[in-house]
């Protein structure tokens, strides 16, 4: 399946000079949502994910039915303020903005095989947070799955010695 057909391309937005890949035209479209999911599924397969862990917001509507359909547990990292028991916090940076990602302290288990799903890599700020907060509480991150890459951001080069699986590159 073409996924790029579903993904809609927003030019300046939110800011002058971003142009915005929007996925919710791939999730309101049954077939286009299941692909992209069951791609995701097969490399976590692959890497033996035993945990997803997916950023606010749009992590959570990608990585969420990768762990549905591998039956293993999702953990949310989230923007501040957001999870009600002790948390862990890392800065990062954003192509449009910067802000704090925290995860509850007892959200990976140490040795735990982690896979992060998002569904876009751009300058790479918030997969590196995710990692930061994953490897602190002891986990291994055995791989970052996205939707998208742009590849301009260079987001790849952050993460560099990390397996990387994206479906879509612009
Ligand atoms: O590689 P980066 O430069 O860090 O950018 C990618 C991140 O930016 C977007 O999330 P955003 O923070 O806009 O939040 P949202 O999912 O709540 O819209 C996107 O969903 C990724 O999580
Ligand atoms: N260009 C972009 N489109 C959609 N989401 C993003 N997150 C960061 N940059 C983005």
């Amino acid at each position: 399946m073409d996924l790029k057909q579903y993904v809609t391309i927003v030019e300046d937005w939110p800011k002058k000079g971003i142009s915005f890949k929007d996925i919710t035209t791939i999730m309101d479209n049954g077939p286009a949502y299941k692909y992209a999911t069951d791609q995701i599924v097969q490399y976590a397969k692959q890497v033996g994910a035993e945990l997803i862990v997916g950023p606010e917001a749009r992590g959570f509507i990608t990585g969420c039915p990768v762990a549905y359909a591998l039956e293993v547990g999702f953990a949310p990292v989230r923007k501040p303020g957001k999870l009600p028991r002790e948390v862990i916090s890392q800065e990062y940076a954003l192509e449009y903005g910067t802000n704090t990602l925290t995860m509850h302290k007892d959200a990976v288990k140490a040795g735990q095989k982690v896979l992060i799903v998002d569904d876009l890599l751009a300058t790479g700020g918030t997969v590196e947070a995710s990692i930061k907060l994953i490897e602190e509480l002891g986990g291994e991150v055995v791989g970052c799955a996205f939707l998208i890459e742009l590849d301009d951001l260079k987001g790849r080069e952050k993460i560099a010695g990390y397996d990387i699986f994206t479906l879509m590159n612009y």
